[in-house]
């Protein structure tokens, strides 16, 4: 995926690029129930490197485990690859934290992208004030073990009702994240471009007095006048 896409897709709203893939045919694209932490709330394009909890087994989840060099979750935050973002499948259980200050610390330093989970987070007040861009369902003072089990990491996953597969496309901005399968970014990325050209147009229109019929979507002749107009400007 080249640079111009990354960039394209940074420059588009989740709601347009939701658009896209609905008109491609695909309808559960963004993940449910996730917002912004605090002031990370910047915007991110990343690839996703995935991360997989299933419900903790008291025999197993102890807090001895932690110790264990190839405890998924210490394994995917050590080892994920700068410039992407961490995805937990949280199974939308946030009544224990899926990552808490020190890890998103670590993932920080890493330059991770961003971290998404439709689960949740602890110490929360502090990654509030991170740069990374943290998106969760809800925040929580309990910790991991209680309910998590972290079983393994670059798998399909599920988050927030969507399937993310590693290395698909995810788009945050201050609605929520949306997850491209990597093989329709390129594409999506343009037509998100010539969408929001043509709907800041017919915004224009709106503000200044036109009804949306006729307006949005717009007639062939109003199309035309777009068409005539983005032409004359090149
Ligand atoms: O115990 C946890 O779930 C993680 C935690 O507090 C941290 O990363 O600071
Ligand atoms: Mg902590």
């Amino acid at each position: 995926m080249g640079p111009e896409t990354f960039e394209r897709l940074g420059a588009a709203s989740t709601a347009t690029l939701q658009n896209q893939l609905f008109i491609r045919g695909l309808r559960r694209t963004v993940i449910q129930g996730v917002l912004p932490l605090g002031h990370g709330r910047r915007n991110f394009v990343a690839e996703a490197f995935t991360l997989r909890y299933i419900p903790a087994r008291e025999d197993l989840d102890t807090v001895e485990s932690f110790r264990d060099p190839e405890h998924a979750q210490r394994a995917a935050i050590d080892t994920i690859p700068a410039g992407q973002a961490l995805v937990v499948d949280s199974r939308g259980d946030g009544a224990a934290a899926s990552a808490g200050e020190i890890l998103m610390t670590r993932l920080a330093v890493r330059g991770c992208a961003a971290f998404v989970t439709d689960g949740s987070v602890r110490d929360s007040h502090h990654i509030s004030e991170m740069d990374m861009p943290v998106f969760v369902g809800s925040v929580t003072p309990t910790t991991n073990l209680v309910l998590h089990h972290a079983v393994d990491f670059q798998v399909p996953i599920a988050c927030g009702g969507v399937a993310v597969f590693p290395g698909d496309v995810l788009v945050g901005d201050p609605e929520g994240v949306v997850v491209i399968p990597r093989h329709l970014a390129e594409e999506v990325s343009r037509d998100a471009v010539e969408q929001e050209g043509l709907e800041e147009f017919l915004l224009e229109r709106v503000r200044g007095g036109a009804p949306v019929r006729g307006t949005y979507p717009p007639t062939a002749e109003l199309r035309a006048e777009y068409d005539a107009q983005r032409g004359a400007r090149g």
